[in-house]
């Protein structure tokens, strides 16, 4: 596969459990070698770039559960800002307003002393995403974000992706549920299990016959006006005989 992501762009890597979604965002980030091909950043193979400097560029959130932290959810946080500092460098003033501002804009500040270890996994999750935002990358890969949140969590990090692309960071997400991608009208790339994996909006790739290669079941894709008259398509799994 041969895909740019450009800056400010949003892509969905969707496709059934297994395939590889993960394993590719791990290869984009040059923590796995590439079996074939190159992945380049900044226009240079991405393995001859040092950790830090990729760690300066990319912000990534792993799928939860990878992680395990006896420190406050402020440590936690501060400590994406370790790719902006000299070995011997503390946080400082800066470091802690963008903690400040990141805590603010995900609605976390509540949590700011709570052991990260004693969170609920929705908590876990929206702090990791804070966690890569303090790091300001140009490029932040998340792992099913949305995973383990409730409805409105869901939307609240939709949002926050929508408004840093509009701010020129490019994401590339995975995800479970093709509405998301409906929703942020964004582009994506789903998986098969034993086919080259298609690319494109949202709404061309992601029709009744491909969700149904994709994921072995059938999908209805619903389209339905919303008040202001725009089209939105959700996504219906049917149970079948
Ligand atoms: N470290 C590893 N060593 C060997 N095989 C691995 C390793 N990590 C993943 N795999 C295998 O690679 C394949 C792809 O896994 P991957 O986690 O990339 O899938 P995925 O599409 O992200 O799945 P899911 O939607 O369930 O998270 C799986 O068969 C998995 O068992």
């Amino acid at each position: 596969m041969n895909f740019t992501v450009t800056s400010g762009e949003v892509i969905s890597l969707l496709g059934p459990n297994g395939v590889g979604k993960t394993t590719l965002l791990r290869t984009i980030m040059g923590f796995l070698k590439p079996l074939n091909g190159i992945v380049s950043l900044d226009d240079r193979n991405i393995l001859s770039l040092p950790r830090k400097y990729i760690a300066s560029r990319i912000g990534y959130v792993p799928q939860i559960n990878q992680h395990s932290f006896s420190l406050s959810v402020e440590d936690v946080i501060i400590l994406g800002r370790l790719s902006h500092l000299g070995i011997f460098a503390h946080p400082g003033y800066k470091d802690m307003q963008i903690a400040e501002e990141t805590l603010k804009v995900l609605n976390i500040e509540s949590l700011r002393h709570k052991i990260f270890n004693n969170l609920s996994g929705g908590e876990q999750q929206i702090v990791m995403i804070a966690r890569a935002l303090v790091q300001k990358p140009m490029f932040l890969i998340m792992d099913e974000p949305t995973s383990n949140l409730d409805f409105g969590n869901q939307i609240r990090i939709l949002k926050i992706i929508k408004h840093l692309a509009k701010c020129g960071i490019s994401v590339l997400f995975t995800t479970h549920l093709p509405d998301q991608a409906f929703l942020c009208e964004v582009k994506v790339i789903l998986f098969y299990k034993n086919a080259e994996p298609e690319i494109g909006k949202a709404a061309d790739v992601l029709t009744e016959h491909n969700l149904q290669r994709a994921y072995g079941a059938a999908i209805k894709v619903i389209t339905q006006k919303n008040d202001d008259g725009s089209i939105l398509k959700t996504c219906v799994p049917m149970m079948g005989e």
